[in-house]
Parts: structure tokens; C-alpha cells; sequence
């Protein structure tokens, strides 16, 4: 299964999924995006991010390489495809975490993939966030809350809406998703059976 998190910059969507992962280390395969931002401090090449310049990651595009991209606030990020598609062959769950642009050419490619967009409880904790956060300037800050009231408008594409107040209740909430989810294949799976077998 293909699980994907999306919300506006500073809501919180890395803190949740690493908080998730802490709590299910073994179920849910993190997939590593490309990008042409620099690195935060603290953020490693090859576990945060592949960090590429702007030339490697138009090659890779023109090389057929990404299940999808996008531009956020003059930035490229995608996903690469090899790593996804080996992941579902070999029937492992993937959890992807990408803006929302890039999410609707996923949901097109994908269309099992589970949405779910992360909300902050208001736009004032939102700019808090980001500003206690600390690793942006204030322009790009202004700019990515321009970019989040798009972003939550595009909200309604999601197939589930969970508003991150505190984290572990935000986490527990995806957690129920995912698990739900997980059910509702498994059943899916079975009737297909029973149909197949008369
Ligand atoms: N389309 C797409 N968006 C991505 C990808 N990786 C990260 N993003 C999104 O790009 C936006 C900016 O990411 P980043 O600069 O790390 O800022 P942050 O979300 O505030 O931590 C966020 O909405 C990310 O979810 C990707 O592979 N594809
Ligand atoms: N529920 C929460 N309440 C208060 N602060 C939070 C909460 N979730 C995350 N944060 C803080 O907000 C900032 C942005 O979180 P982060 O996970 O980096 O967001 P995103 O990945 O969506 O950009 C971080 O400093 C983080 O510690």
C-alpha cells in the first residue's frame, strides 16, 4: 500500500512521521524525495533528502526517473520511481510525504494510494511554527504561507483530514488510518478470492 502525507510547510508532517516511524519501525518504508534546496542543519544526504542540483534533477526528469515532481517556493522535489516500484513488488508499504501538486499526480498514477493532509489547528500556529522552526528566512517564510492557504484548498482532494494540535494525538489519528486502511485491503483481498474461487 502507498500512504501518503501532505500540509503546508511547518504544520508538522516530519515531526508526525517520525514520531510514527518511532512507534512502527518495521511497517512502513520511508521514501526518500530528491530536491534542489540546500540542506537544513542537522539534514543528512540520502536520509532526509537526495540533495541534487538543479541540473541532476531536470536529467532525471527528462530520464523518465520520477513518479512525480513538483515546484515548491522556486525549489524542484520528487520522488524517484525505482525505489517505489521495487518496494510494491516486493509487497512492502510505502509512506511518502509530498506537496500537493505532487500528491495529484500520484493519486492519477496510484489510485489505491491513501491521502491524508495534515492541518494546523490555525494559520497563527502555523507561522510559529515555521518561525520557531528557524531554518527559513522571513521571505520564504511569507512565501510558504502564501503557498499554505493554497494548499489547504486543495484539501478537499484528500481522502482523510487530521488536524496536527498535539502530535501524539495526531499521530495515534494516522496510525488509525493506516491501520483501517490496511483492514479494509485485506477484506478487499479476501472477497476477491471468494469470487474467484465460486
Ligand atoms: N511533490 C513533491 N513534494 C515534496 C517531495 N518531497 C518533499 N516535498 C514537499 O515539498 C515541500 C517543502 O519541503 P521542505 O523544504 O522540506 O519543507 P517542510 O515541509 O517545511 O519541511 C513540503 O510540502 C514537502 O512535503 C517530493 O518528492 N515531491
Ligand atoms: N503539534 C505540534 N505542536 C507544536 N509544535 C509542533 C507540533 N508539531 C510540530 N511542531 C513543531 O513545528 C515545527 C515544524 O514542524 P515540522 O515537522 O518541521 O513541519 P513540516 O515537516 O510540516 O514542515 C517544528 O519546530 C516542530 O517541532
Amino acid at each position: 500500500m502507498l500512504f501518503l502525507l501532505s500540509g503546508p510547510s511547518g504544520v508538522g508532517k516530519g515531526t508526525v512521521r517520525k514520531a510514527l516511524f518511532r512507534k512502527n519501525p518495521h511497517e512502513l518504508l520511508y521514501s526518500i524525495s530528491a530536491t534542489t534546496r540546500s540542506p537544513r542543519r542537522n539534514e543528512v544526504n540520502g536520509r532526509d533528502y537526495f540533495f541534487v542540483s538543479k541540473a541532476e534533477f531536470e536529467k532525471m526528469i527528462n530520464d523518465g526517473k520520477m513518479l512525480e515532481y513538483a515546484q515548491y517556493v522556486d525549489q524542484y522535489y520528487g520522488t524517484p520511481n525505482t525505489w517505489i516500484e521495487q518496494q510494491r513488488q516486493q509487497g512492502n508499504d510505502v509512506f511518502m510525504e509530498i506537496e500537493v501538486n505532487g500528491a495529484m499526480q500520484v493519486r492519477s498514477k496510484v489510485p489505491d494510494a491513501i491521502l491524508i493532509f495534515l492541518l494546523p489547528p490555525d494559520l497563527m500556529q502555523l507561522r510559529n511554527r515555521l518561525e520557531l522552526r528557524g531554518t527559513e528566512s522571513d521571505e520564504v517564510i511569507n512565501q510558504r504561507l502564501k503557498t499554505a492557504r493554497q494548499e489547504i484548498l486543495m484539501m478537499t482532494n484528500y481522502d482523510y483530514a487530521v488536524v496536527n494540535d498535539k502530535v501524539d494525538k495526531a499521530v495515534k489519528k494516522v496510525q488509525t488510518i493506516i491501520e483501517a486502511e490496511r483492514l479494509k485491503a485485506k477484506r478487499l483481498a479476501n472477497s476477491y478470492i471468494r469470487i474467484l474461487e465460486g
